[in-house]
């Protein structure tokens, strides 16, 4: 959603430097420029010898990788080199070593291929060459090249620090619901989620707040005041009895960016900006009570918005990837139907998953993501449909 993007982006902090491992799952704030010629020096791809000219060859030393490497000064010489040493001066083939004999003379015998076995310097770039822009994901592999040419640490975008506020008098941290109590399903679930979403949440998940005006008020502040950037808060966000957060984002002096988003499950999430005391702003969002429908608010609102933050492209002008029916899917009316799809390994279709009701995790817990139906439609087997994926890893997507 491009608001929430353009509201995390419009607070994307100054750059700052981190070393390699931790900037990990960051973004690029300047281009990566190598600082050096890729390879820097001849490197020999192979163990083998080092010959001047035409052979037998005298052996006149012995190269390791990490030395430097002495001259071949005349023909018939050569020196015996291991992989990923430097090649001599005066190198015209390396030999493999099981296509080389040593013989009784102590010479040096044998075929190179037609094919150098060096890589010559700037091969794989210059020194100087930008590699990669600002704005590109760092991924581990980046963070291998960044190293081989020659940087200790990147300049990045922070990681945007999340945190969980948890409200509801009916919820128990632990224990089995009953009397009127249900277990707090999204304190458990929130962090996860918003780790994969490249947010650090540093600060654990306290007891479910109260359900009054001050607490409301009260955990906000001391949450944005304890160095949170976004602000998840769950429940309360109807118009209930006890659902205080919009009184409290009244109070806080908050700005709407997203107030209701035409959707189902989830349509009451909201996003706002909330003014700092210090000065600054920071983000708010408000994820529905009902569990389902927290997590859709978290991959519509927060998601976008987090990628904003961070300094990632917004992710509506990405292709979103698309999922073939396996069996129909009804519209919601007017509103957008976010159905829970699992992915069929037999036959690749995606499949409305059952237990899927707002206030449930059953079909959640196994989903692959939301297939989208658009307002006033609704699809059948056999139809394409955009799918809005849950942030999972590798081997995690069911
Ligand atoms: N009169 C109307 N009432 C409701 C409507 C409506 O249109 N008109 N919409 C329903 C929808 S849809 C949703 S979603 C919820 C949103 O409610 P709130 O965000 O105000 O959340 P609560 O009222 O606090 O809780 C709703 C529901 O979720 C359970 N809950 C809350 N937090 C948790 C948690 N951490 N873990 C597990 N379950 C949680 C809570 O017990 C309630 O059952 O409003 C509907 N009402
Ligand atoms: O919108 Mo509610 O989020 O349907 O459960």
């Amino acid at each position: 959603m491009t608001a929430a993007w353009a509201a995390g982006r419009a607070l994307t902090p100054a750059p700052v430097q981190a070393g390699l491992p931790a900037a990990d799952g960051r973004v690029l704030a300047e281009p990566l420029v190598t600082q050096t010629d890729l390879p820097a020096f001849p490197t020999s791809s192979v163990d083998g010898w080092a010959v001047r000219g035409p052979g037998p060859w005298r052996i006149t030393g012995q190269i390791l990788a990490g030395s430097q490497a002495a001259p071949l000064t005349a023909d018939g010489e050569c020196a015996e080199i291991a992989t990923g040493a430097m090649v001599p001066t005066g190198t015209t083939a390396i030999v493999r070593v099981e296509h080389a004999t040593v013989g009784a003379d102590g010479r040096v015998s044998g075929e190179p291929r037609e094919r150098p076995e060096w890589r010559l310097p700037g091969e794989e770039a210059h020194a100087g060459e930008e590699l990669f822009p600002a704005g590109t994901p760092v991924t581990p592999g980046l963070l291998g090249l960044a190293a081989s040419c020659g940087y200790e640490s990147l300049a990045v975008r922070p990681a945007p620090r999340a945190a969980v506020l948890i409200f509801g008098d009916e919820l128990l941290s632990s224990g089995l619901p009953g009397d009127g109590r249900v277990r707090d399903a999204l304190g458990p679930q929130l962090p996860g989620w918003l780790s994969r979403l490249g947010a650090t949440v540093d600060r654990p998940v306290t007891e479910p707040g109260v359900d009054t005006l001050a607490a409301h008020v009260e955990a906000i502040s001391e949450a944005f005041a304890a160095g949170a950037d976004l602000v998840c808060t769950t429940g309360g966000t109807m118009h209930g009895p006890v659902d205080h957060l919009h009184p409290a984002l009244a109070e806080l002096g908050a700005e709407y960016i997203i107030g209701a988003v035409r959707v189902r499950p989830g349509f009451p999430m909201l996003l706002a900006r909330v003014p700092l005391p210090g000065g600054g702003s920071g983000l708010l969002a408000g994820l529905p009570g009902n569990p389902q429908s927290a997590v859709v608010a978290l991959v519509s609102l927060v998601a976008p918005a987090l990628a904003g933050w961070a300094g990632r492209g917004d992710p509506a002008h990405q292709p979103a990837p698309r999922v073939r029916l396996g069996a129909p899917v009804p519209g919601r009316g007017g509103d957008t139907h976010l159905a829970l799809v699992h992915r069929d390994p037999a036959d690749g279709l995606a499949y409305p998953l059952p237990h899927a009701g707002s206030a449930m995790l059953r079909g959640l817990a196994r989903a692959a993501g939301f297939a989208v139906i658009a307002p006033e439609t609704s699809a059948a087997a056999g139809d394409e449909v955009p799918l809005l994926p849950l942030p999972l890893l590798p081997g995690e997507v069911g």
